[in-house]
């Protein structure tokens, strides 16, 4: 049987998915039999990097999500809406849909898959986390017998990038974000990206699909990489750490309770670590439970090829189960998405964290001692203070804590600040 797609979007991802659709030779032989229909566009005088028969071309993207022809819809066009509407419209009207778009899956997947169950379509998302690295599947399915509790990841690619180069080659930050633009890793509106928000809708559909929740987009603690300067990273190098743009996702069970913490927040990673070896635009994704340990999953976290495989991998195990089940009666349970309530978020206060802070102070005789007495009487215990230098006639100084609350830690900064000898705490950064 062959089956119809529907394209909307025609950019960096979509033009690596038309390019794999119309170039099937040598790949799996599934392929052989899906054929893109329609592809729907913002611009029809737009300078192509792909060579399609014109007349598949349209701007009416609400005419390929109700064409009884189509079988699949593949939305690539990011954003909130119009991607939402089409998306629910093209469930409506009985299509399967494939999409990248994390951010609509982060905050309307509780709506789409509803709506998805109730249609009996299939709603896939693998290229929306970790570009071409397969998660969000293995997660449905491979690593269902596991009861998870930990998923650590680098989860942008753009911002890994960025990290990367600064690192590596103490490039300043805003060209690197513009090479990445040019290469077509970072979002439509960057500041997704340097601020956290693309991370932070990534690990929200992590948490949802590895503890079987719906989780809330906005209760995800957010911050970007934008305040991280060449001394932080200078820092990091000299204490053995390499600074990287976490997204966290843990499970905390008690006797009476199950609360989830999410997080993305630039961290200091001990170079030992598995993830500080994750350069340039590659994403890694470890999860942890029980009785597997941890698994890490690792590879290009976007570009064009590397999302487009992830796309068209969700496009063939559609074409699998449909090419099986010819009714269409039963959803298949491992490819459906039906999460169990929602998910009670713990605070960032009562998150447990190592901290680095730096900060600079006058050069008087006790200031280390006064800084020492704010941590102790707010119960943050000191794993090393180190005056580094000077910047100007202000002392550096620079202290790793243990793993905190951070309710304390942010209290004890909040005395440290009023200190008379204390001019600026420049930054504050978790430690893994
Ligand atoms: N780039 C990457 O590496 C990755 C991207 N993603 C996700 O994939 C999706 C697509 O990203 P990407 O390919 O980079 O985006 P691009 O900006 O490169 O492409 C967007 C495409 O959608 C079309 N489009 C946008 N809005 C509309 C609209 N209102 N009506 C009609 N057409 C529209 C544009 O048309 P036109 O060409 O005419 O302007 C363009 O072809 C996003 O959700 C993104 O988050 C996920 C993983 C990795
Ligand atoms: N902008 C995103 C694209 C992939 O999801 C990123 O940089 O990771
Ligand atoms: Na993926």
């Amino acid at each position: 049987m062959a089956f119809k797609i529907g394209l909307l979007g025609l950019g960096t991802v979509g033009t690596g998915t038309a390019d794999i659709l119309f170039n099937p030779d040598g790949r799996h032989p599934l392929l052989q039999n899906i054929t893109i229909s329609q592809v729907g566009v913002k611009s029809l005088e737009k300078k192509r990097n792909i060579d399609l028969p014109s007349e598949i071309l349209t701007t009416d993207l609400e005419a390929i999500v109700t064409n009884p022809e189509i079988d699949i819809v593949v939305e690539l066009i990011g954003g909130l809406e119009p991607a939402r509407s089409l998306i629910l419209k093209a469930i409506a009207h009985g299509k399967h849909v494939v999409t990248a778009n994390k951010a609509v899956i982060a905050r309307y997947g509780g709506e789409i898959f509803a709506a998805a169950n109730e249609a009996k379509v299939y709603v896939l998302s693998e290229a929306a986390v970790g570009g071409g690295i397969p998660i969000v599947e293995p997660l449905k399915q491979s690593l269902g017998a596991n009861r998870l509790e930990n998923i650590i990841g680098i989860v942008n690619g753009t911002t890994n990038y960025i990290l990367t180069e600064m690192t590596e080659k103490g490039s300043d930050f805003g060209q690197v974000l513009k090479v990445a633009q040019d290469l077509g890793y970072a979002e439509a509106d960057p500041t997704a990206d340097v601020e956290g928000y693309d991370a932070a809708d990534k690990i929200a559909i992590l948490a949802s699909l590895a503890f079987g929740c719906l989780v809330k987009r906005e209760d995800v603690y957010c911050e970007g990489i934008t305040k991280i300067t060449s001394s932080d990273i200078n820092y990091a190098e000299k204490l053995g750490f390499v600074i990287k743009l976490l997204a966290i996702a843990h499970k905390v069970q008690s006797t009476t309770e199950t609360q989830l913490q999410l997080r993305v927040h630039p961290t200091f990673v001990p170079t030992s670590h598995p993830l500080a070896n994750v350069n340039g635009v590659n994403n890694a994704i470890l999860v942890e439970g029980s009785p597997l340990g941890q698994v890490m999953f690792y590879g290009p976290g976007a570009g064009s090829g590397p999302t487009a495989s992830a796309v068209v991998a969700d496009i063939m195990n559609i074409v699998g189960v449909l090419n099986t089940d010819k009714t269409g009666d039963n959803l298949d349970s491992l490819l459906s998405c039906s999460p169990q309530g929602q998910g009670q978020i713990s605070p960032i206060e009562e998150v447990f964290s190592r901290f680095y802070a730096r900060f600079l102070c006058a050069d008087v005789p006790g200031v280390i001692g006064h800084l020492g007495t704010a941590f102790g009487e707010n119960n943050v215990s000191l794993e090393s203070v180190v005056q580094i230098g000077f910047q100007g006639d202000l002392a550096e100084i620079v202290v790793v804590t243990h793993h905190v609350r951070e309710g304390n830690f942010r209290e004890a900064i909040a005395e440290i600040r009023s200190l008379n000898a204390i001019k600026n705490i420049p930054s504050i950064i978790r430690v893994l």
